[in-house]
């Protein structure tokens, strides 16, 4: 189980996140929403390493990370979806996700074993590169891909890391309509196959409907609702502080 407890993170006076407390368990996706600058990303960062806090804990299986940098979190077991700068840009779409593979294998000296892993990491890159819907780009030079296909290696690199966690920030963002269906296939895929703790930063709220088993709504780096989806989304406090506005939007 993921859980924070008080966790803060002050930049100068302004608290972006402010003591929030919240345990993920898992076998649940949890969609984190709010305005522009609630501190959504920051408390992903503070959750994944990219950021200290200021105050307050991070607890992942019982044990107490929130001094470990973000490589020991992604060993533990932390997943964040890659971002387009952690892509190798020259390198093709399957090496990009051999790599994953290959380093959460911790392979061996023995050169021997070093070759038959190399073919089965391999194998399970181009297993992966598949799921995604990028079998036929395997061999492409990740920089060369499109924006849309890009965020799909990103995820078929998050699962080549086999994560307990799954962390996810805006995954459609920039997508266009015929590509959102095929992240949202993989994460309900994700939902499906196992007891996976997801976390969601999504900013479409049909998004957030159809997959949340659960929402947290921070608001001015606080969390302010925290709920099955249906009850959060028509919560009075909601309402006025974002899905309102968002569902202006949304008509
Ligand atoms: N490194 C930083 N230094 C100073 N202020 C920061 C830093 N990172 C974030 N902030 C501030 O913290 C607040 C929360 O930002 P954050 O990006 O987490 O919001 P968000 O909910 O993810 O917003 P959005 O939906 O627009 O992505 C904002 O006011 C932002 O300007």
């Amino acid at each position: 189980m993921l859980e924070t407890r008080n966790l803060t993170v002050r930049f100068g006076g302004h608290v972006a996140v402010d003591h929030v407390s919240c345990a993920f368990q898992p076998g649940t996706l949890t969609a984190i929403v709010g305005p522009n600058g609630a501190g959504k990303t920051t408390y992903f960062n503070l959750i994944s390493g990219q950021l200290r806090a200021t105050e307050g804990q991070v607890l992942l299986g019982g044990h107490d990370i929130t001094a470990e940098p973000a490589s020991t979190r992604t060993h533990r077991g932390l997943g964040r979806a890659f971002q387009l700068t952690q892509l190798f840009p020259n390198l093709t779409v399957v090496e990009n996700v051999r790599l994953v593979v290959q380093s959460r294998r911790h392979e061996g000296l023995n050169l021997w074993s070093v070759w038959l892993d190399r073919k089965e990491t391999l194998a399970r890159a181009h297993e992966l590169v598949k799921q995604v819907q990028l079998g036929d780009k395997a061999d492409a030079i990740a920089s060369s891909l499109p924006h849309g296909d890009q965020r799909k290696l990103e995820v078929a690199m998050l699962m080549a890391l086999d994560p307990q966690v799954f962390m996810f920030d805006e995954p459609t963002a920039g997508m266009s309509v015929d590509e959102v269906p095929v992240i949202l296939d993989l994460i309900r895929m994700l939902k499906a196959r196992r007891d996976a703790t997801i976390l969601l930063v999504e900013h479409k709220m049909d998004v957030v409907r159809e997959l949340a088993d659960r929402i947290i709504v921070l608001h001015n780096g606080q969390l302010v609702a925290d709920g099955e989806p249906a009850t959060v989304i028509a919560s009075p406090v909601v309402q006025q502080a974002y899905l309102g506005m968002a569902a202006k939007e949304a008509a």
